[in-house]
């Protein structure tokens, strides 16, 4: 028996939630044999997967040292737990769930200080005045290090916070703090504000693929086979197929479908009868039926599709061209 591929995903909460119905859409059914509680589990049909349930950092963590092949977590865990982690880890895909910005927020009150330059000035003042360097809370050491050094800010010190960062300025353990915002709820209720240029990293879930992996031939195979189910799925989710017959289609009227509302062809332009499947984006569907009714079809059928297989697999490809960097 051959080592097992390992697919790691968030243990709890919304990532979870929304990484299953992910691969469940993909047609890729996770399962833990032994319920809620159980920290591994399977994908059917897949025989060699062993899915790894572990929280959203430590999947970063896990990618990095090459315990997993693949993972689910956000790319602000993957650049704050992963030191180089452009050659230690690939972003094969953004997910579109698990958005957060990693953001540097002051208190409402300080209205001298509204961008980086700004904080910049005061921090040096308050250093005179307090004989102590202004302090920033937060758990995300190495992206404020980072961030910071690269404002040439150096007057602060940073605080470690484990949770409740928001709450640290008020209860006076920081002056400012660094940490993640959605809908900025937390952070108008803590009295505090994002500087203008305080955006660190936008961040949302990704598919992580790690390079210290065993990647066998067989791990790559396994690979191949989940990234297809995804790159299908997120072909499908791009275009409604739309079907239509009339004898006037042809190549000019398919050139102008395709500048128009981008459309494509996947099967070619029109038969000897005049039968036509289109793949049309979501937004250009009614433009394109009155199109086509204009031209002269009489019915246009529009249905959603499951998965398009396409013989490229962009995000396997993406997956070998890292591996071979
Ligand atoms: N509103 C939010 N609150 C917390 N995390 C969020 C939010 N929106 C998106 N995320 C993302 O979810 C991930 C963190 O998930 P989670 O809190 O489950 O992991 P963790 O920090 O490893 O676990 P724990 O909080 O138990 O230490 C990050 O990538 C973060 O950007
Ligand atoms: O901008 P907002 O929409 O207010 O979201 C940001 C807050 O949400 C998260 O906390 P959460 O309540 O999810 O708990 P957690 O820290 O345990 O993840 C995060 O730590 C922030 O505090
Ligand atoms: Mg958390």
């Amino acid at each position: 028996m051959s080592a097992p591929f390992v697919l790691a995903v968030p243990s709890k909460g919304r990532l979870q939630e929304n990484t299953e119905a992910f691969f469940a859409r993909a047609g890729l059914k996770l399962s833990k044999a032994g319920g809620a509680r159980d920290y591994r589990g399977t994908i059917a049909g897949l025989d060699n997967v062993e899915v790894a349930y572990l929280s959203a950092s430590e999947i970063a963590s896990q990618l990095s040292r090459g315990f997993a092949h693949l993972g689910v977590t956000g790319e602000d865990l993957v650049h704050e737990n992963i030191a180089d982690a452009d050659n230690r880890v690939s972003l094969i895909e953004g997910l579109g769930f698990g958005y957060a910005d990693v953001v540097v927020a002051v208190p409402q009150a300080w209205i001298d200080v509204r961008t980086m330059a700004d904080l910049d000035d005061v921090t040096t003042g308050f250093r005179e005045q307090h004989h102590m360097r202004m302090r920033v809370a937060t758990k995300f050491v190495n992206l404020t290090r980072a961030f910071f050094q690269s404002h040439g800010i150096t007057d602060y010190r940073i605080v470690e916070s484990a949770g409740a960062t928001e709450g640290a300025p008020a209860a006076g353990s920081a002056e400012l703090i660094v940490d993640i915002t959605t809908t900025g709820a937390t952070l108008a209720a803590n009295g505090l504000r994002v500087l203008d240029d305080g955006v660190i990293l936008r961040s949302q879930a990704n598919l992580v693929a790690s390079r210290e992996a065993d990647w066998s031939p067989q791990a790559r195979e396994t690979a191949r086979v989940i990234l297809d189910h995804i790159a299908a799925r997120a072909r499908a989710n791009k275009y409604r197929e739309v079907r239509t017959r009339f004898r006037q289609c042809d190549a000019a009227l398919l050139g102008e479908a395709h500048s128009r509302f981008g459309v494509e062809a996947p099967f070619g332009g029109p038969t000897s009868s005049g039968m036509l499947t289109l793949h049309c984006p979501p937004g250009q569907l009614y433009a394109l039926a009155s199109f086509l009714r204009e031209h002269g079809a009489e019915t246009v059928s529009v249905v959603s599709l499951d998965y398009v297989f396409d013989r490229e697999n962009p995000l396997f490809a993406k997956l070998e061209a890292f591996l071979r960097r």
